[in-house]
């Protein structure tokens, strides 16, 4: 039986920007393999290239170099389009919500994008609200209305809806207080153990790093296992 490549796989990757005196890699020859079934967190100072690497990972951006490939496959002859809209979900910063839809509008239309089929769309869009603390009348809401931290759950409940591979997240607990964001830990690492997906998760948070299975640090452009 031949072994079965892992579901993300990052090689020689390499990502520099112009300045005004050349050219600076904020990434340098970057080489991790990400498994199914495990929550990866990524840690580093401030501009150490998390945002970077996650870009690159989730098929937002190209590297300079090398590859990222997605089960043997490098994304960019899959074509970046297809892999974001069907094999990874992302949670960024700027969370990119429909401000003039409702949350559950939000995740429908996203699962309406990704191929999710079937007429249990809306139905499905609520268990996720609930599941991350979105009830009631909240869910109808446009998301403009909400807080920023329902925001933010109402952008993870959008990832979560899409049933993809990957999920990768950045800073998905930033605006959330301590309680909550213990619970989105528990549902990411539910759904690496349970589902078996691969999460990758940037942070600063210390507890966040310590919930997932490996922490990795990107320091002067080098990502290391800790
Ligand atoms: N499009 C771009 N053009 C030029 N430089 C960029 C671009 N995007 C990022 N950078 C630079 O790359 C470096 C890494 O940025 P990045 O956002 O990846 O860091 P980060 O580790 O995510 O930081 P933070 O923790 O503050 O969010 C920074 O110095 C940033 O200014």
């Amino acid at each position: 039986m031949t072994a079965q490549p892992p579901v993300l796989q990052l090689t020689g990757l390499t990502r520099s920007y112009p300045t005004r005196n050349g050219r600076r890699a904020v990434l340098k020859d970057v080489n991790h393999s990400f498994e199914a079934g495990r929550m990866y967190a990524v840690v580093g100072a401030s501009g150490s290239g998390k945002t970077t690497l996650l870009s690159l990972a989730s098929g937002l951006d190209s590297p300079t170099s090398g590859a990222v490939r997605f089960r043997g496959r490098d994304v960019a002859e899959l074509g970046l389009g297809r892999y974001r809209n069907r094999h990874v979900a992302t949670v960024f910063q700027s969370l990119n919500l429909l401000t003039y839809m409702t949350a559950v509008q939000n995740i429908t239309s996203a699962m309406e994008i990704t191929g999710v089929k079937g007429v249990r769309r809306k139905q499905r869009a609520r268990e996720l609200l609930e599941l991350l603390g979105i009830v009631d009348e909240d869910q109808n809401r446009r998301t403009l209305q909400l807080s920023g931290g329902q925001q933010q759950r109402v952008a993870i409940a959008r990832a979560l809806a899409c049933e993809v591979d990957v999920l990768c997240a950045d800073e998905p607990t930033g605006s959330l207080d301590h309680e909550t964001a213990a619970g989105i830990v528990d549902v990411f690492r539910k759904l690496a153990h349970d589902q078996g997906k691969c999460v990758i998760v940037v942070t600063h948070s210390r507890d966040v790093a310590e919930a997932s299975d490996e922490i990795l640090r990107l320091k002067h452009g080098r990502l290391t296992a800790q």
